[in-house]
């Protein structure tokens, strides 16, 4: 599924937080949003989900969301927020089955379907050991995979990521970014991602849009995009890139 983004404006609070945004994710493609704190990352993620209001075009698979039923849109569009609301006492398993909701009945209960999706989920981000406990009683990490478990949950064709990797040590950010790459391969998932970790970006996502101050400065495939001249303007940091596996690059800061 095709997300068609042209000339985006948003404003919260009265301020322009996105400016003239316009990208095209091809359906199956991985995009990582990148760009410095403030830049408006999230804000153009909840923006594609309908979530923010604003002026200009968002189209998913010639769909606006925004016309859509909260429900109908969770069938088409996953989103794991950067900051999700996590309730309190439920445990891995009832809130990776939450991502189910979309499929179950109005006043009905989950099938036997939904339970297993759940626990194949949970298996494959290796929390089944986790899926009794209390959402409250899990690292950052734990945590983190198990808002991703449920939106994988959901089964759609687009997925929206804000920030997937971050409380995540390095075993596991390998595991969720393989992860979300083979299902992207196997069943044609559009993914995009907001992702600090511009090594990592470069590495998994197809093309990159480098978000500053609200604009897209600019976007193409990682090694077009991860130059130290261009992250030392938009970034103001010292960085040595060089040519990584598949010729994609790899960032190492410099000390100044
Ligand atoms: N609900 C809100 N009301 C008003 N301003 C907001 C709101 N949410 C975000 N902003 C502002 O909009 C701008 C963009 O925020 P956003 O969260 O999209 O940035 P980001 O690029 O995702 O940043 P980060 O890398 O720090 O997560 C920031 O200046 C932020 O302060």
């Amino acid at each position: 599924m095709t997300i068609a983004v042209r000339d985006l404006n948003v404003e919260l609070d009265g301020r322009p937080v996105l400016k003239g945004v316009s990208l095209e994710v091809p359906g199956g493609s991985w995009t990582a949003v990148i760009g410095p704190n403030g830049a408006g990352k999230s804000t153009l993620l909840r923006a594609i989900l309908g979530l923010r209001p604003g002026r200009g075009e968002v189209e998913v698979a010639g769909t606006d969301l925004r016309t859509l039923k909260p429900r109908q849109r969770a069938r088409v569009v996953a989103y794991a927020p950067q900051i999700p609301h996590l309730p309190v006492g439920m445990t891995v398993f009832d809130y990776t089955l939450l991502g189910r909701s979309p499929y179950i009945p109005h006043l009905g209960r989950e099938s036997a379907h939904d339970r297993a999706v759940a626990s194949e989920v949970l298996e494959r981000l290796d929390l089944t050991a986790l899926a009794g406990r209390p959402l409250d009683h899990l690292s950052g990490g734990e945590r983190q995979r198990v808002v991703l478990a449920r939106a994988l949950a959901q089964q759609t064709s687009v997925l929206l990521l804000d920030e997937p990797t971050t409380a995540l040590d390095i075993g596991h950010q390998q595991q969720v970014m393989e992860l979300i790459d083979q299902l992207r391969l196997a069943d044609e998932l559009t993914v995009v991602t907001t992702i600090h970790d511009l090594t990592l970006a470069g590495q998994y996502a197809d093309r990159l849009v480098l978000l500053s101050e609200g604009q897209v400065a600019t976007a193409g495939p990682p090694s077009e995009v991860l130059t130290a001249t261009v992250i030392a303007e938009h970034f103001d940091a010292r960085v040595r890139v060089s040519p990584g596996p598949g010729g994609r690059p790899v960032l190492s800061l410099e000390r100044p």
